[in-house]
């Protein structure tokens, strides 16, 4: 991994005011956030949201209505060294079907000028060396993946911008993009995901942005998300161990199913209290606030493909996009 050895110079995603309207249908409505170098941030939203038309921007693939959407301070096209800045895996499945991987990533390390051997140092890193002579046509769907990211990451960029990577991982390779994007970061690359899988991101990402029709709704680390941690205890009488830890100073307030959720991570507080007031314990344990709740909070009844057709958007066509560039990253 000689390339990727070192830490990087970080890169800045910057979007300001982006808006992307195709006829009378707005996809992307005056969204901004930024996305910071050496963190995994986590791009969120209902199907429709406005994701994939909004790292399209980022790629110069489809022109703003109006708005910016930069990479480290200029605009896709106007980036000196693209892959050496940015790269991509928008999609697992437009390989040429008869190209074996390895032939793939040739066709675009010469397009980049990039030797032949940083396409099996990436074959390598991705874990699918074995898989270098088969055709893409033949692989399933966690090599497709695994091949996208190769190709994303063939020019050594600062900055990664990917759809889904996760779709058609299996629980294994899940875990390995886990600790690969990890290991990414820690070299001061920026890293955009798109994903469903809140479970998933939320073990994976240091930042969110979360948007839904085509607007953010919350942008921020995760730990502050998520809201102060505290403590999630069961007992007999409820409602009396809140009259006892009240008299301690410490808040608590009825859960799901019988549990009460108290304002303090020190366990060994509402223990003692628990004993004093003669209440015993049967659960005590921390709770983490669930990003799946937060989402679903945010965003519930935004999906706009679900609509009853008044807001539905009409019909995608290409001739918003950039021509001659569509798809010319994927
Ligand atoms: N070229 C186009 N012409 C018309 N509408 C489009 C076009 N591209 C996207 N849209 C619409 O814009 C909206 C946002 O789509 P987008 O693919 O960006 O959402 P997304 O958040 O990536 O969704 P998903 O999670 O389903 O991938 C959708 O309603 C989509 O149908």
């Amino acid at each position: 991994m000689t390339t990727t050895a070192q830490r990087t110079d970080g890169a800045r995603i910057e979007v300001r005011d982006l808006t992307k309207t195709f006829g009378s249908f707005t996809a992307v409505d005056h969204l901004s956030f930024e996305v910071e170098p050496g963190r995994i941030t986590g791009f969120l939203g209902p199907n429709g949201a406005g994701k994939t038309t909004t790292l399209r921007m980022l790629l110069g693939l489809v022109r703003p209505t109006s708005g910016t959407a930069t990479i480290d301070g200029r605009d896709y096209r106007d980036l000196e060294n693209p892959s050496a800045t940015v790269g991509s895996a928008l999609e697992s499945t437009n390989f040429h079907p008869g190209r074996s991987g390895r032939d793939h990533l040739r066709v675009l390390a010469a397009a980049g000028g990039l030797p032949d051997s940083r396409v099996d140092e990436m074959l390598e890193l991705t874990g699918i060396p074995a898989a270098a002579r088969k055709r893409a046509g033949e692989y399933s769907m966690g090599m497709r993946q695994r091949l996208g990211l190769a190709a994303a990451l063939l020019g050594d960029p600062r900055v990664l911008l990917l759809d889904e990577p996760s779709n058609g991982l299996d629980p294994e390779g899940i875990r390995w993009l886990r600790g690969f994007l990890r290991h990414l970061s820690s070299q001061g690359k920026t890293i955009l995901v798109s994903s469903h899988q809140l479970q998933e991101v939320q073990q994976t990402v240091d930042d969110v942005v979360i948007i839904a029709n085509g607007r953010l709704v919350r942008s921020g680390a995760m730990s502050d998300l998520r809201g102060a941690p505290s403590t999630i205890v069961r007992t007999s009488d409820p409602d009396r161990l809140v009259g006892a830890l009240r008299v301690a100073d410490v808040m608590a307030a009825a859960g799901d199913d019988g549990e009460l959720v108290v304002e303090t991570t020190d366990k060994r507080l509402v223990g003692d209290v628990a004993l004093r007031a003669g209440l015993p314990i049967w659960e005590l344990r921390d709770r983490k606030a669930d990003l799946e709740e937060l989402f679903f909070d945010l965003t519930e009844g935004t999906n706009r493909n679900l609509g009853d057709g008044a807001t539905s958007p009409p019909p995608p066509t290409e001739r918003d996009a950039v021509s001659g560039q569509e798809g010319a990253n994927e």
